[in-house]
């Protein structure tokens, strides 16, 4: 009997280790370790193009291929023809099984994108290979697989069913075949059975609650001070904000509603649409009764282009003339929160702020409007209260205090 380079027995795998949710800005993304071999896959919905793009680094074309090919039938093909799954395989360090353990990432950073996996039997790939002395190895290290004559990877569902496999090196005969074929098999239930101890210990009990990752909410906004807001408000709930500005990659998307409930339905439901996640997204704006509701909806984009400082100039300037007790304004914000794929479905909420647009500008926190909006009950500007000070009065915060009592129940729904 032949002893392996790291004295395992011939059935036996190498331990796994799994960073789920490795990359900060990727939710779908696993840092994999069998033995040494180190593999990060992340995985992700773009809403661009269709079909299923799997690149890798450390992988010839031809594994690529492999790959490709083994994850198709895995995946929805009705959901391929709608947006385009993207999945990046990088090896950081290969002892071995390097193809095999690939797939295996691959899996699972699509568990971690809800929706996506067809089957909810997690399939599996191992390698096995044949040595000079004719004995059978499963999970071979690098050293095992330069010396081995032949070598297979394969793939298994956890109902014994082969799927994709490769087979390379001298040929072999049916008996050994089948001893390959039976090797693989053993090895994948054991690679599944540590697959889902890690799953289910890390993952499962978040998902389970419907809530993709608890601990972190993420907002369709690239409006950072609004970015700030929310992120005081969610901190003392334990939650972590992530904007836009997190995910450059994601398209711009285009306010095209006639109302601050349609904008924001849009931002949430297009964004958790891409992400798979729930999104919460604030579409704001000021109200002037002088100007008969302007700038309304149209806020951000008032004097033109998305400036603050142009917006506050034409806003002086429009309000010229009229008198203080005429210069009444509300704060307006809608916030709706998407669920991945049921954009009818979005939770609204709104508040509101009643003040006065002052004649010249007065401090410099807050963004937007907020130098010159007056709140009457603290007697001084929203740019001249802190953050937690705003975070008592706005309409922001007043959206978020309805929100706060049925977010949870929602998601969880
Ligand atoms: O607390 C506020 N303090 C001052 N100004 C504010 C506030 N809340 C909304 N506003 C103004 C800023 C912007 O001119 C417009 C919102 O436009 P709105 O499209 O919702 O936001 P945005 O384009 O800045 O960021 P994003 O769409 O990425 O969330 O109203
Ligand atoms: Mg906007």
């Amino acid at each position: 009997m032949m002893v392996r380079t790291d004295n395992r027995a011939v059935n036996d795998v190498r331990p796994l280790q799994v960073q789920w949710r490795y990359l900060t800005q990727q939710p779908a993304s696993v840092l994999w370790q069998r033995g040494i071999t180190k593999i990060m896959v992340a995985a992700y919905w773009q809403t661009k193009a269709a079909g299923l793009v799997v690149t890798g680094t450390g992988l010839t074309a031809g594994q690529i291929d492999w790959l490709q090919a083994a994850l198709l039938p895995l995946v929805s093909a009705e959901a391929l023809t709608q947006q385009q799954l993207v999945v990046t395989i990088t090896t950081l360090e290969n002892d071995g099984g390097q193809l095999a353990e690939a797939f295996n990432a691959t899996i699972g950073a699509l568990q971690l994108l809800p929706d996506t996996l067809l089957d909810q039997q997690v399939p599996c790939a191992v390698s096995v290979g044949v040595m000079a002395d004719q004995t059978t190895l499963v999970d071979l290290t690098l050293a095992e697989e330069e010396i081995a004559i032949s070598q297979m990877t394969m793939v298994a569902t956890a109902q014994e069913q082969v799927g994709a496999l490769t087979l390379s090196g001298q040929p072999v005969d049916s008996s050994l075949f089948n001893e390959l074929i039976l090797r693989a098999s053993q090895g994948c239930t054991r690679t599944t059975a540590q697959f889902q101890a890690s799953f289910q210990q890390a993952v499962q009990p978040v998902m389970a609650a419907g809530i993709p990752d608890v601990g972190t909410i993420v907002i369709a906004t690239k409006n950072p001070g609004k970015a700030r807001e929310f992120e005081a408000v969610f901190a003392k709930a334990g939650l972590k904000v992530k904007t836009l500005l997190d995910y450059p990659e994601l398209p711009e998307i285009d306010e095209t509603g006639q109302t601050f409930e349609a904008n924001a339905r849009l931002k949430a439901d297009q964004i958790a649409a891409i992400l798979k996640l729930p999104v919460l997204a604030d579409d704001s704006g000021l109200m002037v009764d002088a100007l008969d509701g302007r700038p309304g909806i149209y806020s951000a984009r008032f004097a033109g282009d998305h400036n603050d400082a142009g917006n506050n100039a034409k806003l002086l300037f429009e309000l010229t003339g009229v008198p203080t007790e005429k210069r009444t304004a509300t704060f307006h914000s809608t916030l709706a929160f998407a669920k991945p794929d049921r954009p009818n479905e979005d939770l609204v909420v709104e508040g509101n702020v009643a003040g006065r647009i002052l004649g010249i500008p007065r401090g410099d926190n807050g963004f937007g409007y907020d130098p010159l909006f007056y709140v009457p009950e603290l007697d001084a500007s929203m740019a001249e209260l802190s953050l937690a000070q705003k975070n008592q009065v706005s309409h922001r915060a007043r959206a978020i205090a309805n929100l706060e009592p049925v977010w949870r129940d929602w998601l969880a729904d």
